[in-house]
């Protein structure tokens, strides 16, 4: 007599990032849902992609995107103070590659809620083994998948979708005269964004960023 509630398989899962990793804590109820918080290490362990869970039903599905108990067990224990969020028209804009120097060092909880984005995390922290090393990661609005970009990290993303829409919950508050950038196409760099050739929509800021050669890092591990 409730089968018009009865639970469907949300169509977003499977993340084939997480199916692929033999470690991922995550399993399904009877419905079908994912019902713990999935947190992956990335190739620099303390970025981690999140995927949290989605309950899903005749209606569509409910999902706590941030539960910061939930959160802190399974590593990420930021006091987040601010939430962001920009709309880009264009596929292809590239946002970064972003900073902001301590005092005002920001942690960043990211995700999608329209369209897709690669988003790219850099190690700029002095004396680290992975500095200059960065790692990407697709996120959709359709998973649902968060990542989390610790302090000492630049931060940027490209566009795979028109009108996407990312919010990030940020440590701490927005203060211009700390706020910096390094060029998202630096050489030494060399982050593949999968342009397929095309140019990127760039602010002007962005445009006229520093290279890592001229970059003083003001983060150290
Ligand atoms: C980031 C930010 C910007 N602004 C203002 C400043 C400016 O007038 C306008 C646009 O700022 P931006 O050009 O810096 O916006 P945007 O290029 O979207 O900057 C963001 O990029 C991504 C990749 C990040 O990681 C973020 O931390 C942030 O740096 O919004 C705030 O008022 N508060 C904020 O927290």
């Amino acid at each position: 007599m409730f089968a018009h509630l009865r639970p469907a398989i949300w169509a977003g899962w499977p993340n084939h990032r997480l199916c692929a990793n033999p470690r991922a804590s995550y399993f399904r109820s009877v419905y079908g849902a994912i019902v713990t918080l999935s947190v992956e290490a990335l190739g620099i362990p303390e970025v981690k992609l999140i995927t949290p869970p989605r309950f899903a039903d005749a209606r569509g599905y409910f999902s706590e995107t941030f539960n910061s108990a939930n959160f802190a067990a399974a590593g990420i224990d930021c006091n987040f103070i601010q939430d962001n969020q920009s709309g880009s028209v264009l596929v292809g804009t590239i946002r970064g590659l972003h900073y902001q120097a301590p005092p005002f060092a920001q942690s960043k909880l990211v995700r999608v809620l329209a369209g897709a984005i690669i988003d790219v995390a850099v190690d700029v922290r002095r004396g680290s083994p992975t500095y200059g090393q960065w790692v990407k990661a697709t996120l959709t609005a359709e998973s649902g998948t968060q990542i989390f970009v610790p302090k000492g990290f630049l931060h940027g993303f490209v566009t795979l979708a028109p009108d996407t829409v990312v919010a990030y919950k940020v440590d701490a508050p927005y203060s211009r005269e700390h706020d910096g950038s390094v060029r998202w196409n630096d050489p030494d760099l060399a982050i593949d964004w999968e342009l397929d050739g095309r140019l990127p929509v760039l602010s002007e800021k962005d445009e006229a960023a520093p290279l890592m050669t001229d970059f003083d890092t003001p983060f150290t591990v």
